[in-house]
């Protein structure tokens, strides 16, 4: 299904580059098959060509006609543009993807003014090590073999999870898409924490990255509970208990419950505000 394909990203900043790493790292798509370019910048597409051998390209339209798969990729306030610039090039039997927080698919399908299948995929930056957790949801015109495809790239760089409505992609973006952010603060908390305690960074830094990936791998290959795997590494007046009693005077699971919930609803007023912009 994916042999031969080619895919063009139109935006070639941070998931387009992790996408790309993750997508060669396979062995199924080759340098050549991905085709990328940008606003402006061509000192990062000729980065992006001499690191990864992709091909930087000039002009969107034509490369838009011709790629088997066109992966919207930039701010969600730059879609009108890229629209603008893609408008009547892309046609029923090509499949774009809108990695983009918070717009609709309807919105980029009257951008394109065909009837194209588009569909909405919110995948995080793990890609680059084949671990992402995407999010994918079809837009009105797309079929059941297009759907596929999609599934078929993103699970090539993780895992694919794919929602009927399209609405939950909001969510999605909150809880997944902007994930991996999360997990790294709360690494940059638990290093400066270790110093505060006396190890020294470079100590503390591998002991932190094992504790975690240790703890994922145990959610995963276990199929325990989170709970029921906190329970076992809370001792009874222990030192974990006297860590966790902190963790709940702070309110930690409101806290992250209300991050998740405010990134949520800013994918949420992100379309809403750029859906109001396209129609007024
Ligand atoms: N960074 C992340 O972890 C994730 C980002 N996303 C979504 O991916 C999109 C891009 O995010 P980043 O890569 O972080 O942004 P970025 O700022 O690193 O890259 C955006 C790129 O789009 C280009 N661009 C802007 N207008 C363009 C146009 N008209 N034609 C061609 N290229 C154009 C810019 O030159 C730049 O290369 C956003 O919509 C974001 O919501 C989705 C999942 C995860
Ligand atoms: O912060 C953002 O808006 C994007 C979407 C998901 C991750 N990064």
């Amino acid at each position: 299904m994916l042999a031969g394909k080619t895919f063009f990203f139109i935006g070639a900043g941070n998931i387009c580059e992790s996408m790309v790493k993750g997508l060669l790292s396979t062995g199924i798509v080759r340098p050549g098959e991905i085709w990328v370019t940008n606003r402006s910048n061509t000192e990062r597409l000729n980065f992006l060509r001499n690191y990864y051998g992709v091909v930087p390209v000039t002009d969107k339209k034509s490369a838009a006609g011709q790629a088997d798969v066109i992966i919207l990729a930039m701010k969600p306030q730059d879609v009108f543009t890229a629209l603008e610039e893609l408008k009547g090039a892309v046609n029923p039997e090509q499949l774009v993807i809108s990695v983009l927080a918070g717009i609709p698919t309807g919105l980029i399908e009257e951008g394109l003014a065909e009837k194209v299948a588009v569909v909405r995929a919110m995948p995080n930056t793990s890609c680059a090590v084949l671990e992402s957790a995407t999010g994918l949801t079809p837009g009105r015109y797309t079929t059941p073999e297009q759907l596929e495809l999609a599934r078929s790239i993103f699970s090539m760089v993780g895992e694919v999870v794919v929602l009927e409505d399209e609405s939950l992609l909001d969510a999605v973006t909150g809880l997944s898409g902007s994930g991996p952010a999360y997990v790294y603060y709360m690494v940059e908390a638990m290093e400066k924490a270790g110093e505060a305690a006396g190890i020294p960074r470079e100590q503390a830094r591998p002991l932190v990255l094992k504790t975690l990936m240790g703890a994922a791998r145990m959610l995963m290959e276990t199929g325990e509970k989170p709970e029921t795997l906190r329970r076992q590494v809370t001792s009874p007046n222990g030192t974990t208990m006297a860590g966790i009693n902190e963790l709940e005077k702070a309110n930690f699971q409101q806290t992250i419950r209300r991050a998740i919930l405010k990134a949520t609803h800013r994918s949420q007023e992100l379309g809403q505000y750029l859906q109001k912009t396209a129609n007024a």
